[in-house]
């Protein structure tokens, strides 16, 4: 039998609560466990305010729990790491600097050779879809194509996991579409492991293989569903979601869980 690969995150018993009493006796992530292994894509959806961006936040290391441990391959999180690349719902480009150069920042900080930074960063344009747009400057760049040099300078580490709080919903619908086929087929096609926070449930449903609520009548804790249809869209071209009877079935069953 092939050894069981370990989670490559896994939250135990984690709590976090913030410096409010009512924080502290109903804590915003409660007693949680949860594990993710290479290869998911997992979203969270639920009520705003419900600890979504938390949840994301100990993940990143950008918060350390107040109680319970959250391992990335067996390793505790002790704070953000290159191994998780953050993708925020507006993009933080450095203005002055030019699409290939906001993409190659991070290798350049870690000083490595030039000649390797841009081959990675002319493999990332060639797979966010920014061919021609290398030179341009943030202020030349659509929302869409902002979006599109966030996720590569998020990938530029070649980062086991890609953490996105609501990377899309700043979007038109349009726009929202076209990336939405753009992070499926990273994960298709890279393998890329993504863990991301949306408002859309339908969002939810069309890319990811498991879909995490937080439900409104029980705040802190966590519902867990496994979905196909993500891999039904990446597979069958003419498999049509909005007319299935059973993604709609599942659509109404996420939104009663949390409105
Ligand atoms: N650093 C912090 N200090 C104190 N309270 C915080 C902090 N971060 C978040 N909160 C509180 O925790 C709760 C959950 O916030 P969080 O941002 O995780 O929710 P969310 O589900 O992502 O919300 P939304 O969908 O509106 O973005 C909110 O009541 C928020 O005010």
């Amino acid at each position: 039998m092939p050894p069981i690969k370990e989670p490559l995150i896994e939250l135990t018993e984690v709590t976090q609560a913030f410096n409010s009493v009512e924080s502290k006796s109903n804590p915003i992530i409660n007693h949680l466990n949860l594990s993710m292994h290479d290869g998911e894509f997992v979203s969270v959806v639920g009520p705003s305010g419900c600890g979504k961006s938390t949840l994301l936040n100990l993940i990143a290391g950008f918060l350390i729990p107040t109680s319970g441990s959250i391992k990335m391959r067996n390793q505790v999180i002790a704070g953000p790491n290159k191994t998780r690349g953050v993708v925020f719902q507006s993009p933080t480009l450095y203005p002055w600097l030019s699409v290939e150069q906001n993409i190659a920042y991070g290798l350049k900080r870690q000083k490595l050779p030039t000649n390797e930074i841009n081959e990675a960063v002319k493999v990332l344009v060639e797979k966010v879809g920014l061919n021609g747009s290398e030179k341009k400057y943030p202020f030349e760049l659509s929302g869409g194509m902002k979006q599109r040099v966030s996720i590569a300078r998020a990938m530029v580490n070649e980062p086991d996991l890609l953490l996105m709080d609501e990377p899309f919903s700043a979007l038109d619908a349009i726009t929202r579409r076209n990336m939405q086929g753009l992070l499926r087929k990273l994960w298709k096609e890279n393998h890329q492991s993504i863990f991301m926070i949306t408002h859309d449930i339908e969002e939810a449903l069309k890319l990811s293989t498991r879909v995490l609520v937080f439900p409104k009548n029980n705040p802190g804790k966590l519902k867990e569903y496994q979905f196909d249809f993500t891999k039904k869209i990446a597979q069958d071209s003419t498999y049509e979601p909005d007319t299935d009877e059973e993604f709609q079935k599942n659509k109404l069953m996420l939104l009663n869980d949390i409105m």
